[in-house]
């Protein structure tokens, strides 16, 4: 659990104050913010409102989570699965570098790792209540306890997996704060180590390894259907159970026949 001491009170005050800005900017700019590596939808199409209450648009979900490693590609197939199942899209590390005006190794370096996670439990408390979203987080907000709950409880959260090999080809050249060592393949491997158990708790797993883009988001669909198919069935069974027993609570009917 992160306290305001570790956190920094007078900061968080600030962050939260600017949350709401910063998403509603962050939701209007984000194929600038993930830095344009990808050709936005037409400009009609990202307002969503026009094809989502025409009911034109079938999909397995309408809020899904992307957890797991650092380098596993949770901003690019993020990003792409938004675009595939016409969400909004939301990287938590994106708004929080957009709210707090500076890039995640600055506020690694300047305000401490603690700051950053008190930041991260901010934006989860937020994103958990939007609607019509994908979710990109950062490799760690899945670890914090209070988040993940949060998460599971909103929806589906898909785990990307990557061999510590393939993490590190794709994180060599970038500047993540907890990479930057001596040795980073034995650092992901280690930290890959102490939160695999973690990650595992994710509620659809899909391995990112030697394969495109387009494909892992083909899986991820597919997957969401099925979960969301499941999770319909079992709604099913239990409003059926329901109506042949209507009356479980103490007091009611079958407790009176006792
Ligand atoms: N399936 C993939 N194949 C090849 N490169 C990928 C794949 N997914 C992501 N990448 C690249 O790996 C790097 C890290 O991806 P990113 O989406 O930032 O990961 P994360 O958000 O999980 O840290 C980026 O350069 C990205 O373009
Ligand atoms: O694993 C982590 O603790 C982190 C992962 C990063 O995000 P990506 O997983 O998108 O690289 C970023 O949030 C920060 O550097 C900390
Ligand atoms: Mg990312």
């Amino acid at each position: 659990m992160l306290n305001d001491t570790e956190g920094g009170r007078p900061h968080l005050q600030a962050f939260r104050a600017g949350l709401e800005d910063g998403l509603a900017g962050h939701l209007r700019d984000v194929p600038e913010d993930i830095g344009g590596r990808v050709t936005p939808l037409p400009e009609d199409s990202r307002t969503l409102s026009p094809m989502f209450s025409s009911g034109l648009i079938e999909r397995p979900v309408s809020w899904v989570a992307l957890a797991g490693f650092m380098g596993t590609g949770k901003s690019r197939i993020g990003w792409e699965l938004s675009r595939a199942l016409a969400l909004h899209f939301v990287d938590t590390d994106k708004l929080i570098t957009r709210v707090v005006g500076k890039s995640i190794p600055e506020v690694f370096a300047q305000e401490g790792e603690g700051y950053f996670r008190a930041c991260e439990h901010e934006v989860v408390g937020r994103v958990t209540r939007l609607e019509h979203a994908v979710i990109s987080l950062g490799g760690g907000t899945f670890i914090q306890e209070e988040n993940r709950r949060c998460l599971l409880e909103r929806g589906p959260v898909v785990v990307l997996w990557a061999t510590p090999e393939t993490i590190y080809q794709r994180t060599k050249h970038s500047d993540r704060p907890l990479l930057r060592t001596e040795d980073p393949l034995e650092r992901i491997r280690t930290l890959m180590d102490e939160r695999a158990p973690v990650y595992q708790q994710g509620t659809i797993h899909v391995h990112s390894d030697g394969r495109p883009s387009e494909e892992i988001v083909e899986e991820i669909i597919d997957r969401l259907w099925s979960w969301a198919d499941a999770q319909h069935a079992w709604a099913l069974d239990h409003a059926a159970l329901d109506h042949a027993a209507p009356d479980h609570t103490p007091g009611g009917e079958s407790r009176a026949s006792d």
